[in-house]
């Protein structure tokens, strides 16, 4: 599905990541965890072909980087990132905004089909916002709008779901209310990758999870093995005990 096979990425003086091994294969969903800094985003950036490795290869839904069309990939790869956020106009009616998910447009500048504004309501009952449909975007809260860009990816009925920290500046109900549209992916043939600094945000849905620190990886797999104390101190220096409930890591720091 996803393969990252010895991944360097070096600029100037500095190795951003090194040697990189990350492999997803069907039916798991990961997360990406690590602090700031430490090389996330530069690892999705190489998962969407936005940027290529110096050393090693990329392998993404059955294509090799390099040796494809990537903006054919892409169509099939959903992306919920800040930078898109801003990239989106406020003044838009909610349900264009996600109608333009179907072609990967920004905007419209011809009639939308009726059948593309039918199934951009039906992504919005899905992430139960249906009523904001007619409100501009930059009316809605910051949750809101976070269900609006997940409803806008799913339109083009992603393979590759990536998430770039989604929950960010979310309070508690709003977190929880998109995370459970999140978790709800589980009843569809998508693969989730998430990148996040925060523990709490594994959902049930998530199956593994790799920690990055400095461009490194210090741990990758099924994410009870690897949401250990050791490694969340390697990674975040913060000495922790770890509890799981509800199928979800829950931390608390130790003096
Ligand atoms: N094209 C680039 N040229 C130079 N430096 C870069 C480039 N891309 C990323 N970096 C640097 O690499 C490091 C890793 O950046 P990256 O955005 O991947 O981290 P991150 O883990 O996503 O951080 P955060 O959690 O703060 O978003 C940063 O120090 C960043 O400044």
């Amino acid at each position: 599905m996803i393969h990252l096979s010895h991944i360097h990425f070096i600029r100037g003086e500095r190795h951003i990541l090194n040697d990189v091994n990350v492999h997803i294969n069907p039916g798991e969903h990961w997360v990406l965890l690590g602090r700031n800094g430490s090389g996330k985003t530069t690892l999705l950036e190489m998962m969407n072909g936005y940027e290529f490795p110096s050393r090693g290869t990329v392998d993404v839904l059955g294509n090799r980087y390099g040796q494809c069309d990537v903006r054919e990939v892409r169509k099939r790869i959903g992306y919920i990132s800040q930078s898109l956020m801003e990239k989106l106009n406020l003044s838009d009616p909610v349900i264009e905004v996600v109608a333009t998910g179907e072609y990967a447009y920004l905007r419209f500048y011809q009639e939308i089909p009726q059948e593309v504004l039918d199934r951009a309501m039906a992504m919005l009952e899905r992430v139960r916002i249906l009523h904001l449909a007619h409100q501009t975007l930059g009316s809605l809260s910051q949750g809101e709008r976070k269900k609006v860009m997940l409803a806008r990816a799913l339109m083009m009925k992603p393979s590759l779901l990536v998430l770039d920290e989604p929950a960010a500046g979310l309070d508690l109900y709003e977190r929880e209310r998109f995370l459970k549209d999140v978790n709800e992916l589980s009843k569809q043939d998508i693969t989730v990758v998430y990148v996040t600094h925060h523990i709490e945000e594994i959902i049930p849905l998530i199956t593994h999870v790799a920690i990055i620190e400095q461009g490194e990886l210090i741990a990758a797999g099924p994410k009870k093995d690897v949401l250990t104390p050791e490694n969340i101190r390697k990674a975040f220096d913060v000495d922790i005990a770890l509890e799981w409930f509800q199928d979800r890591p829950w931390i608390k720091v130790l003096d």
